[in-house]
């Protein structure tokens, strides 16, 4: 299993959600930035488990101990490794699926590429637990893209049937994203998020789970990131969102709607505005050409209903390989959504981070 990311900066992800600990290992992160561990502690508690009635009733604390790469509290330009301990394990959960292969989680095939000798226990390295360190990565990326007025907020954009209201994609502002950010559960409109809760709490107490859409909008981002063929800024923001587990989508500006519409309606007119140049709309999300435009760079992500649920499914066991039945017990989220959210803002960041020390090499300039 290779999971190393990056092209300047360079990611290597580590751990299983039931082995004695989960981390990442951070090349080339530039010398001299002084971690904002406050910060970096706020980011990782969006994410974490265990914290709302509507998540996994894990509870974790995700405190990330570094080992490397910082000394007298600036980074040192050396590997940073960020551990963090798992100390709420209970895998007698998984002792009915060792063999017995959940639905739409990774258990089939991991089995077969790793000739079953991958760690099952929660899902092992396929876990949404080893997303905790990218979080972490993700979370000093945003520090250092806030010097450069760069913010990623983002919003609950759908739970299962429910959707939140329409937004002017050309017109997103820092209050809006910050106020986003505050919000345990963000969403442009109360009403909504109230339903929307009430969605994830039906399908809990039925057995059940739902998905859900994430809008993510990134603002003040500078013209020229990105660059043709294949490392054009949606094909980078793309591969990095679909490796969070459970994600299924991701479509950038008007989307699939797109294509339902004419050129007239989707061209993004430009217009001076004291002096620099801007789209009056925003059909294309930021980015044309594969390179971003100066506009407000916005995507959605399709989150999928979480698998392990507890109403009965049908399945094989295959160490008889015999058909089955399955009703999954232990402690799981129902909606993936509210968690993912901040992993998906932390994921863009790295994203925008690895392309900004491409432009401006190896020294951070604020
Ligand atoms: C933050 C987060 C939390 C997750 N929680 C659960 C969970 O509690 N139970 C579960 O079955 N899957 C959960 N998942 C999803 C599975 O890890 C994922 O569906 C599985 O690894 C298969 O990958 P795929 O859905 O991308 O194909 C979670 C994913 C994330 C990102
Ligand atoms: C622990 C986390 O989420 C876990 C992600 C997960 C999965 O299958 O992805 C399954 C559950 O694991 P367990 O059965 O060990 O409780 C979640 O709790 C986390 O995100 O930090």
């Amino acid at each position: 299993m290779g999971s190393t990311w990056g092209n300047r900066i360079k990611l290597s992800l580590f751990g299983e959600s039931h082995g004695e600990g989960i981390g990442i290992v951070i090349d080339s992160l530039p010398a001299g930035i002084e971690l904002d561990m406050n910060y970096i502690r706020q980011q990782m508690a969006r994410r974490a488990p265990g914290n709302s009635s509507l998540a996994t009733p894990r509870k974790e604390d995700d405190e990330v101990k570094i080992l490397s790469g910082i000394f007298e509290g600036k980074t040192t330009g050396a590997p940073l490794c960020g551990v963090i301990y798992n100390n709420n394990i209970r895998s007698k959960d998984y002792s009915i699926l060792k063999d017995t292969l959940r639905p739409s989680h990774s258990d089939y095939p991991a089995k077969v590429k790793y000739l079953g000798f991958n760690d099952y226990r929660g899902g092992g390295h396929f876990s949404g637990r080893i997303t905790a360190p990218l979080m972490f990565a993700g979370a000093i990326a945003m520090q250092m893209l806030q010097e450069k007025n760069i913010v990623i907020g983002s919003r609950i954009k759908s739970i299962h049937k429910t959707s939140d209201v329409r937004i002017d994609y050309s017109n997103i502002n820092e209050t809006l994203l910050k106020k986003l950010k505050e919000m345990a559960f963000p969403t442009l409109s109360e009403d909504i998020s109230n339903a929307m809760e009430d969605e994830i709490i039906y399908a809990k107490n039925s057995g059940d789970s739902v998905g859900g859409v994430v809008e993510t909008y990134i603002i003040n981002v500078p013209a020229g990131l990105g660059q043709p063929f294949f490392h054009s800024l949606e094909s980078q923001i793309a591969q990095i969102v679909f490796s969070i587990p459970a994600v299924k989508g991701i479509e950038f500006g008007e989307g699939f709607d797109i294509a339902m519409c004419k050129g007239s309606e989707t061209n993004d007119p430009y217009t001076l505005e004291n002096g620099k140049i801007i789209c009056t709309q925003n059909s294309n999300g930021g980015i044309l050409g594969g390179i971003s435009n100066s506009m407000p760079i916005v995507f959605r992500t399709a989150i999928k209903p979480t698998p392990s649920i507890s109403l009965q499914q049908d399945t094989v066991n295959i160490l008889d390989m015999k058909n089955t039945k399955l009703k999954i017990e232990g402690r799981h989220d129902p909606c993936i959504v509210p968690r993912a959210l901040p992993v998906i803002e932390a994921a863009a960041a790295l994203v925008l981070l690895d392309n900004i020390l491409e432009r401006e090499g190896e020294v951070w300039k604020n």
